[in-house]
């Protein structure tokens, strides 16, 4: 509740709009001119040097308008401009304009001939924007400016504010000098540096408040909002290494962003989740119970990969922390990989130059044999298994698979019923079985027995599916003629020194756990995972959430969103009916979903209501977490 009057002063270019206007009027003026880039780059460094203090206003102001060679007829183009760049936050409060008119002023160093008309839009009338005025020659060019006014005068503001005399507290909103001296000056009562467009060091060091948006802004003044929480305030922590693009989408959708390079042990992770609002992991981050008990603000974990088994998904589920992935965006990679891996295998290539790296000629045919006509085993047919179906088919191979789960074959692949039948047929078997825990120790000492003699084998699942020892053996009695492996029961958190027992065997292949390594795939996870993120935190929707309720929600268009998630034990559901029946709330929609162990239901209410209903849903008893959003 404001008690007192409070003034908002705002300043205009790259505050108010995302731009500095003369840069955009010389561009429109010198569109034609040769020299045109050198000149608009003097006049960025003339403005940047006033903005920062370095030379006096008026100088920069006066060698500006002498590049600029423009003229009266080339304002309407610029406001043109002008008004599709307002500042993205200040357009979507418009309302805030409306409701505080009385209250608001622009202060600025630019030029009232084009700040007028914009912010006319904003229910800010003439009379209260302060700023230069143009002087004009006889055909209209701009000769200069009224040196008079104080706001061509280093320190300007300074004056003007004062000689408004205006009464109450006086908030000023800008990015740079000419705006935080008015608070150093005792004119202003408070300084907000306004990053969204710009952030300049020297004004974020001298503010007691630093906006990235006007949403940060009105949340700090408990001001009404367009914007329940500013985006700013989420913070999302991404880990190992993930695609800078998810770094750039995220941010730019608003959100506070830190990326680091390597996973974090449980300590680490602890210690750093706290204030975290979203984990973004790939496949070495373990995601423990006593991690998600640890993380206050959680919502989501976001896995940048297929696997989700290094999350306790039923903690995050308990906590109502919401697990999404990327099932499908490195699958074909990952056949790729397999594929070549099966080539190579077959011809010993590797071998051979292993050999000729250590200075061997040995140019031979023995155990170099084509994959047309040879019998490939995919073991688990799920997305990686069929599409490595059908390419290796495509390769002339011919193909057996076995799932646990009845799957429909495609092309001409054959069913297997057992696993034993697919061993004692196959040139080569491939695991492409999921990250289930009762898959540890999957395949070992028996079913290496059950493999043809002198075939191959790879691993691009799990390392914990493959007894590693019984492998090794396989491979050292000579029973298979050579494997490619990826994963490993124990993967190093970072780049660095690694040691398996199944380095130097002949014939053997071994990558660093790459099979959805490739610029491709870490692209689109990049795309696919934010996507899923941007949608839970700005509307609630889980579709295609691993350990949740899945809700398609539609678009809220000027409701309030209630989302609870609540344990699914009886009642809760009755519970909150009845409080929102109590309120006598008007409901646009209600969606529900649940799972044995949660619910998760959201509320469209029109705007307007008491809100005191948000503290009683809030403390419904089995109520995981609840929020509004709008
Ligand atoms: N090396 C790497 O960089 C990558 C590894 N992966 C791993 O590849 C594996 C497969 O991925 P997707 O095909 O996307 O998974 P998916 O879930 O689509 O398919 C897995 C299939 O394995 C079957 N299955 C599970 N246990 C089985 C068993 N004991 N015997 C026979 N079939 C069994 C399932 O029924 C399912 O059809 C996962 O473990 C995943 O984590 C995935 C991407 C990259
Ligand atoms: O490279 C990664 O991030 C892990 C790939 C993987 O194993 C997966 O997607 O499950």
């Amino acid at each position: 509740m404001i008690t007192t009057k409070r003034n908002y002063v705002f300043d205009f270019d790259s505050t108010l709009t995302r731009v500095e206007a003369l840069d955009v009027l010389a561009e429109i003026t010198l569109k034609n001119n040769p020299k045109k880039d050198e000149i608009i780059q003097q006049i960025i460094d003339i403005t940047n040097l006033g903005i920062d203090g370095e030379i006096s206003f008026t100088e920069s102001l006066r060698r500006r308008i002498a590049l600029l060679n423009a003229n009266k007829a080339d304002l309407s183009e610029l406001i043109k401009q002008l008004r599709k760049q307002v500042s993205s936050s200040i357009e979507r409060n418009k309302e805030f304009f409306q409701e505080f008119k009385d209250d608001i002023y622009v202060i600025s160093c630019g030029f009232k001939e084009f700040i007028d008309p914009i912010v006319a839009e904003y229910n800010i009338p003439s009379h209260r924007v302060f700023a230069n005025t143009f002087e004009f020659g006889e055909s209209g060019e701009i000769i200069g400016f009224d040196a008079k006014n104080v706001l061509s005068h280093h320190n300007g503001k300074i004056e003007c504010l004062r000689n408004m005399h205006l009464e109450g507290e006086i908030q000023v909103i800008g990015d740079g000098y000419s705006d935080y001296v008015t608070r150093e000056a005792g004119v202003a009562d408070k300084f907000f540096a306004y990053t969204e467009n710009v952030s300049r060091k020297k004004t974020t060091e001298k503010a007691d408040h630093i906006a990235p948006n006007f949403d940060e802004f009105l949340y700090i003044n408990k001001l009404p909002r367009n914007i329940s929480y500013p985006k700013n305030r989420i913070k999302i922590l991404l880990l190992e290494n993930v695609h800078p693009d998810a770094f750039k989408k995220l941010s730019t959708d608003g959100f506070s962003v830190e990326s680091i390079s390597k996973s974090l042990s449980e300590e680490e992770l602890i210690e750093k989740i706290k204030d975290v609002h979203v984990l973004g992991i790939r496949s070495k981050t373990d995601v423990t119970r006593k991690v998600i008990e640890a993380a206050e603000k959680l919502m989501v974990v976001s896995a940048f990969c297929i696997g989700t088994k290094q999350i306790d998904l039923e903690a995050c589920k308990e906590h109502g922390v919401v697990v999404f992935n990327a099932p499908y965006s490195n699958t074909r990679s990952v056949v790729e990989l397999a594929i070549g891996e099966i080539i190579m295998l077959m011809r010993s290539t590797f071998q051979r130059s292993t050999e000729i790296h250590n200075g061997k000629w040995n140019k031979t045919a023995d155990g170099s044999k084509e994959v047309r006509g040879k019998k490939l085993g995919i073991v688990g047919y799920g997305n990686i298994g069929k599409q490595l179906s059908i390419l290796a088919e495509a390769l002339g191979m011919d193909v057996c698979y076995y799932d646990i789960e009845d799957k429909l074959s495609l092309g001409n692949a054959t069913k297997m019923y057992s696993l034993n039948e697919l061993l004692a047929v196959s040139d080569v078997v491939t695991l492409h079985v999921d990250d289930n825990p009762a898959n540890r120790n999957f395949f070992g000492e028996n079913e290496f027995a059950q493999m043809k003699d002198g075939a191959h084998f790879i691993n691009l699942a799990r390392g914990f599916v493959v007894d590693i020892e019984a492998l090794v053996a396989a491979l050292k009695s000579g029973k298979l003629a050579g494997a490619a492996v990826d994963v490993y029961p124990s993967e190093p958190a970072k780049n660095g020194e690694f040691y398996t027992e199944l380095q130097g065997l002949p014939n053997v292949i071994l990558t660093p756990h790459v099979g959805g390594s490739t610029e491709e795939a870490q692209k689109d996870i990049a795309d696919f995972v934010p996507n899923k993120i941007m949608a839970y935190i700005n509307s609630g929707n889980t579709v295609d959430a691993v350990n949740f309720p899945n809700i398609r929600l539609p678009r809220q268009v000027n409701v309030h969103r209630f989302l609870h998630i609540h344990k699914n034990v009886p009642g809760v559901m009755a519970k909150i009916n009845k409080i929102l029946a109590k309120y006598d709330l008007n409901i646009n929609g209600q969606y529900l979903s649940t799972d044995p162990k949660v619910g998760y239901v959201i509320t469209d209410l029109d705007k307007e209501y008491n809100k005191e209903v948000i503290e009683k849903l809030r403390n419904v008893e089995g109520t995981i977490k609840f929020r509004v959003l709008y």
